[in-house]
């Protein structure tokens, strides 16, 4: 057995040599420059042993294979020269082990990202795990970056161009089973048969490069430069409609797959490693970077120093409508928890089980998962219209109307019906969670869990701790949040907590702007041109006018006059005008909407008054909705609500969707400066008044040059 820092060689009786890659006092396996010579020496090894059938290269880490090049390497990188020499190496040692003579087969269990999938692509076949665990990708994409080490030319080559164009665009991730149907992987096993089934293949000798499998239609656009320009120009397309032209890897993605198609492997070769280097070394790519780091970074932290989480075995949550059917849902499928449906009604709880059950159906039909998991899923779920169920429930999710007194009444309840541990966490997104706590018996079990909706998709939840709350409370509710995939931020509690105090400024400001005169899709545009998901408008109508209505007063009698919403919205109400779930807002809906057209429902400003006259550009209209928010944040942090910039980044971007390459705001302030800022905050307040006076942190940061980030 040859043993070198990270990988090992072992020659088995059957002539197949097992490499395994076990990198000492990492929790994962990444790849590093360093290894360049390590699997040079392997590889000299391996070429002089004549007898050598086959090898096998498979993981030594208990539940990963390899989560791709090490980000920290690349993050250090001072020259776009320097990133592409890490490009190329990559791309050497891949092609060295492709041209070996005797078969390679990747084994593989865990994840398979990036460089990781990078290195299984160069091997001659690949055997992957049924695990859940196992997935396989390349998410470059979404650091800003690219496939650097031949990922852009083998993938296309292996699947095809569109299925390859979709997974390197998106970063999307598949599962073996997703994998196998795609061509990446060759066999799928269990995890106790993988090294088995590995060296099996291996022994079976190396086998041909085969062309991807493609119907007739994937033919004619794959195999004729004609179709593949259709692809290319279609690809194209979509993804400036998508990124509206912020980020600028998807589109060097294009070109040097389209370079590699058009010139061959090694011209693709060449562009993807000089378009490697020239990302790396972009802002959005360093923006998208420190999001990575913040995320691995709080995955660690408790929420409550050292106090360590209660282990919760059963869930509970009250209310079954979208909210409560989401979060039970992602208790379930997403934390493995069994969870306890009450609803006051046996449709709410037949309403909450249909839910998840589509969107297991949905997961099944994409064979993301097999029906056993779905069965096994769905059977965590039960209801009852009483209490029955709930005594040895660790956590009880409140997801009922808005009323504190009905949600003080459920802190009796569950005082009444559970354990003297259980914890009560509310999912409010306005009522202060001291005052649900303030007629406990046990206020130290009280907290808030705000989900975002839609709870499936949406990755943030605030925690929200009262003065009264325990650590343990805090520790374990940020757990629990933690298994059902969410990234937890933990707040203070203040009407809106982060995210809605941030965005309630935002949406005023564009119905400022409406109410001036600016058509609704003009306003709608501009922020979707900065980066936002969806428009301010469009997403007051998803929300509900309604619930902004009932939001503002609060904030407002909290917080100051400048989260007074306009006086003319109310006549919206008076006009029924709920939004999309009443199919009546600023937009058409249902039969009054044209199909595939999102149309402006002109009506509405005849109810508001307003006559259209548009004066402002787009980067006029989204400065003034975006320092809003920036400079709400900044109160927000110098108040203490939020723990740290980092936070509030965090918190803006998985919440509200603030564009993440630009960091959040904080990263974003940083970006601007912080006197660029005040500037425009002082034009705006002599303009406008004093909803833009700028926030006294940032003044202060604005006079001593300071920044949030080192
Ligand atoms: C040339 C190439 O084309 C370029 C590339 O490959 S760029 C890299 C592409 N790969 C990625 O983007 C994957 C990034 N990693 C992930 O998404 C997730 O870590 C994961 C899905 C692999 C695992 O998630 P999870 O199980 O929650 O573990 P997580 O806490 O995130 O990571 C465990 C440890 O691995 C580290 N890690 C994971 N992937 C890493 C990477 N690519 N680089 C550096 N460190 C990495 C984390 O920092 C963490 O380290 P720590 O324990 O010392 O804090």
């Amino acid at each position: 057995m040859t043993t070198t820092n990270s990988f090992s060689l072992q020659i088995r009786d059957d002539l197949i040599g097992v490499i395994t890659m076990d990198i000492a006092g990492e929790s994962m396996n990444v790849l590093k420059a360093a290894f360049a010579d390590e699997i040079s020496s392997l590889l000299s090894e391996i070429k002089a042993n004549s007898q050598l059938k086959g090898l096998v290269f498979i993981s030594g880490k208990p539940d990963s294979f390899i989560a791709g090049a090490d980000i920290s390497m690349l993050d250090n990188c001072n020259s776009a020269e320097e990133a592409e020499a890490i490009g190329r190496m990559g791309q050497q040692m891949f092609s060295q082990l492709e041209q070996l003579n005797i078969p390679l087969v990747a084994a593989i269990h865990g994840p398979c990202l990036g460089g990781g999938l990078e290195l299984a692509l160069a091997c001659h076949a690949r055997v992957a795990t049924s695990d859940t665990k196992t997935v396989l990708g390349l998410p470059e994409v979404q650091l800003g970056l690219l496939p650097g080490s031949g990922g852009t030319q083998r993938l296309p080559r292996l699947v095809g161009l569109q299925k390859a164009l979709d997974m390197i665009l998106t970063g999307k991730q598949l599962r073996a089973t997703q994998a196998k149907k795609a061509g990446l992987v060759d066999e799928v096993v269990a995890q106790s048969i993988l090294l088995d089934a590995a060296v099996k293949r291996a022994l079976k000798g190396k086998p041909q490069r085969e062309q991807p499998r493609l119907n007739f239609m994937g033919k004619v656009l794959e195999r004729t430069s004609f179709g593949r320009n259709i692809v290319f120009n279609q690809a194209r397309k979509q993804t400036l409609k998508k990124t509206q032209g912020n980020y600028p890897a998807p589109l060097k993605i294009l070109d040097v797959i389209k370079t590699g198609v058009d010139s061959g492997m090694q011209a693709g070769l060449d562009a993807e490693a000089k378009a490697f280097g020239q990302l790396c070394m972009t802002k959005e790519s360093a923006a998208l970077r420190s999001l990575f780091f913040a995320t691995t970074q709080m995955k660690k932290e408790t929420g409550a120093g050292d106090t360590k989480p209660n282990k919760v075995r059963k869930a509970a949550v009250l209310g079954g409508g979208l909210m409560g059917g989401g979060i039970a849902n992602v208790t379930a499928t997403k934390a493995g928890i069994p969870v306890r449906i009450k609803d006051i009604n046996e449709q709410g709880i037949s309403n909450a089980l249909k839910y998840s059950y589509s969107l297991l159906q949905k997961k099944f039909k994409r064979r993301f998962i097999s029906k056993a998991e779905m069965q096994k899923q769905l059977l965590l779920m039960t209801g009852s219209t009483d209490y029955s169920g709930f005594h040895d429930a660790d956590i009880v999710v409140e997801a009922v109307f808005e009323d504190l007194s009905l949600k003080q009444q459920m802190v009796a309840d569950i005082e009444q019906h559970c354990g003297e541990n259980t914890i009560f966490a509310s999912n409010t997104s306005s009522l202060p969670i001291g005052q649900i706590a303030a007629k406990a018996a046990r206020p130290e079990n009280v907290i808030g869990l705000h989900y975002f909706s839609p709870v499936d998709k949406m990755p943030l939840v605030e925690v929200i701790s009262h003065a009264g709350t325990s650590a343990q409370t805090i520790a374990t509710t940020v757990a629990f949040a933690r298994k059902q995939g969410k990234t937890p931020i933990v707040v203070k509690d203040c009407a809106g907590f982060y995210v809605n105090r941030i965005l309630a400024l935002y949406m005023n400001e564009a119905a400022s702007i409406l109410l001036e005169g600016e058509p609704v899709e003009k306003i709608d545009q501009a922020l979707v041109k900065f980066g936002f998901p969806v428009g301010p408008v469009t997403l007051l109508d998803e929300v509900g006018i309604d619930v902004g209505a009932k939001i503002s007063p609060i904030l407002t009698s909290e917080l100051g006059e400048r989260f007074a919403a306009p006086a003319a919205f109310d006549k919206l109400l008076a006009d029924g005008r709920k939004g999309k779930k009443v199919e009546k807002g600023f937009y058409l809906y249902g039969n009054a909407a044209k199909k595939g057209k999102k149309q402006v429902d002109d009506s509405v400003y005849t109810v508001l008054g307003v006559t259209c006259a548009p004066r402002l550009n787009s980067d006029e209209i989204s400065s003034r909705c975006v320092v809003q928010m920036l400079n709400e944040a900044v109160r927000a942090l110098d108040e203490g609500i939020i723990a740290s910039a980092r936070d509030g980044d965090i918190g803006a971007i998985f919440g509200i969707g603030f564009p993440p390459f630009l960091g959040g705001p904080f990263r974003y302030i940083d970006q601007l400066g912080a006197a660029t800022l005040v500037a425009q905050l002082r034009n705006l307040e002599s303009r406008f008044g004093s909803r833009f006076t700028p926030a006294p942190l940032l003044v202060s940061m604005a006079e001593q040059q300071q920044r949030f980030y080192p």
